[in-house]
């Protein structure tokens, strides 16, 4: 099937990719030159593990490319749309206007039979908006919310092997139409048992928005426990894995620390507040704010823990930030904790100096007044205290003999929870956590 796909980041590069891997003819529009560029001479523009094979297997077949040329899509059946829905500058709301772009420029090319196919994250109600600029222009095509549940670091083996596929179809025989189409698309997931949802535009972008906040709480609720902890001498770690035991509750997404960051759960658990108040049921997501709240308040809490280590202040003193991204195995730092936390304290009058095994360009990009070192060591040399804000598994598995030898004192902050205290501390490592004794 000739697909074409509109926004080429983190999401849309991996669909595009993975859609030619499962045999269709794939073409991925993007505004951004570079990103058009890397990505027609089949390199990432991005971190992310598998995608770089994904993109040269898919080169090699011949149905995979890559322009900044809307026109180019004309002729292709459905058109998926891929492109960023961030905050806006200071709301809580989603910034629609790229989507709204994209699907002018889809709307030019679109054939009678053409089937345009929402992916990216939006506020409940614009499916209809964009169905409804459909038949105001008089356009026999059809409109599908299909919502993505993808992991950055993850990212191929959830396009290619999801958990659910969502269809969001309007009635009647036109939403038969389109959805015979996705069923084409997705022939081979769907052939492998992948679970799928078919219902109306309201609940289909509902799930994708129900889904993040369900996570964000998750993770919110098990670093409000671990505020608990710390004003009790308990252990978060311990009490996550003694509840993670009841299968009705689940180990997963139950790791206190730093807490959550990306281009997605904060903005998406603010986005649907913002949404939900326009619907006039604001009081129905107010728990979303204390989520957030919570959540920003581990990052403060990071910063005292490090304070206290330096005898009450930070001031001159040299502070190593391991990790810039907000999650291991992903570049991105947007809305990272450990930058946040890295910029907290520069601003606080520390010497921080951050460093990541693949973030470094983005984050220099994004904080140019903080400085950066290629290496652990290096990040760490002289410094009066380490924070493990990203857990990279080469972070995880440092040495504390080993880094006791370039620090200037033996302090060390776990924003993630992932080193063994006892290890560390038998080395002669002032050790503090979040939500750990
Ligand atoms: N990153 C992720 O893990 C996931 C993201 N999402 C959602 O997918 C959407 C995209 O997210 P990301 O890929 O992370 O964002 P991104 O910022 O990495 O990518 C968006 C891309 O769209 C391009 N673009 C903007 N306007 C365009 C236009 N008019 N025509 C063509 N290209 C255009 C940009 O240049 C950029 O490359 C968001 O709504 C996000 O919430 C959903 C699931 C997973
Ligand atoms: O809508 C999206 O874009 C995506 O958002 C998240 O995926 P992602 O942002 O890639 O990363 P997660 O693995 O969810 O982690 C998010 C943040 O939560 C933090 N986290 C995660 C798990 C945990 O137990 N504790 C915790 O603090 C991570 O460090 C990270 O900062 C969702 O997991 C995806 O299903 C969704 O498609």
């Amino acid at each position: 099937m000739r697909i074409s796909v509109i926004g080429c980041g983190y999401l849309g590069a991996v669909h595009a990719a993975a859609m030619a891997q499962l045999g269709h003819d794939v073409v991925g529009v993007d505004v951004d030159p570079a990103k058009v560029d890397a990505l027609s001479h089949a390199r990432a523009p991005f971190f992310e593990p598998g995608l770089p094979e994904l993109l040269r297997e898919a080169a090699d077949t011949g149905r995979l490319r890559f322009t900044t040329d809307m026109g180019e899509i004309a002729g292709a059946q459905v058109h998926f749309i891929c492109v960023g829905t961030p905050q806006k500058r200071g709301e809580f709301g989603a910034d629609l206007a790229y989507v709204d772009a994209a699907f002018d420029g889809v709307m030019a090319h679109l054939g009678p039979d053409g089937v345009v196919v929402g992916k990216s994250t939006v506020p409940v109600g614009t499916a209809e908006r964009l169905a409804q600029r459909l038949t105001d222009a008089g356009s026999t095509a059809t409109l599908v919310w299909n919502p993505e549940f993808l992991r950055e670091g993850f990212a191929v083996q959830d396009t290619l092997h999801p958990d659910r596929l969502v269809y969001g179809v309007p009635a009647g025989e036109a939403g038969e139409r389109a959805k015979a189409a996705l069923d084409e698309v997705y022939a081979t997931p769907l052939s492998e048992g992948t679970p799928l949802v078919v219902t109306d535009y309201a609940t289909a972008q509902l799930v994708k928005v129900a889904a993040n906040s369900f996570l964000a709480t998750k993770i919110s609720f098990i670093n409000a426990m671990a505020e608990l902890c710390e004003a009790t001498g308990a252990d978060v770690t311990s009490l996550a894995d003694a509840i993670g035991h009841d299968a009705r509750i689940g180990r997963r997404f139950l790791n206190a620390g730093l807490g959550f960051g990306g281009g997605c759960l904060p903005k998406d658990i603010r986005a649907f507040m913002a949404r939900a108040g326009e619907l006039g049921v604001d009081q129905a997501l107010s728990f979303l704010r204390e989520v957030d709240s919570i959540n920003m308040r581990r990052r403060v809490r990071m910063v005292d823990l490090a304070r206290e280590v330096c005898d009450g202040s930070i001031v001159g003193r040299r502070v190593a930030v391991l990790g810039a991204s907000f999650k291991p195995d992903s570049d991105d730092v947007r809305d990272s904790p450990a930058l946040s936390v890295a910029a907290q304290m520069q601003l606080q009058g520390a010497r921080v100096v951050v460093t990541d095994p693949q973030a470094i360009d983005n984050a220099r990009a994004k904080w140019p007044d903080l400085s950066f070192a290629e290496t652990a060591e290096e990040a760490a040399t002289d410094a009066d205290v380490v924070l493990l804000a990203t857990e990279w598994t080469e972070y995880r598995e440092l040495n504390p003999e080993k880094l006791a030898t370039v620090v200037r004192s033996r302090n060390i902050v776990d924003g993630r929870n992932v080193l063994d205290p006892a290890t560390w501390r038998a080395a002669g490592w002032t050790y503090r956590a979040l939500g750990r004794p």
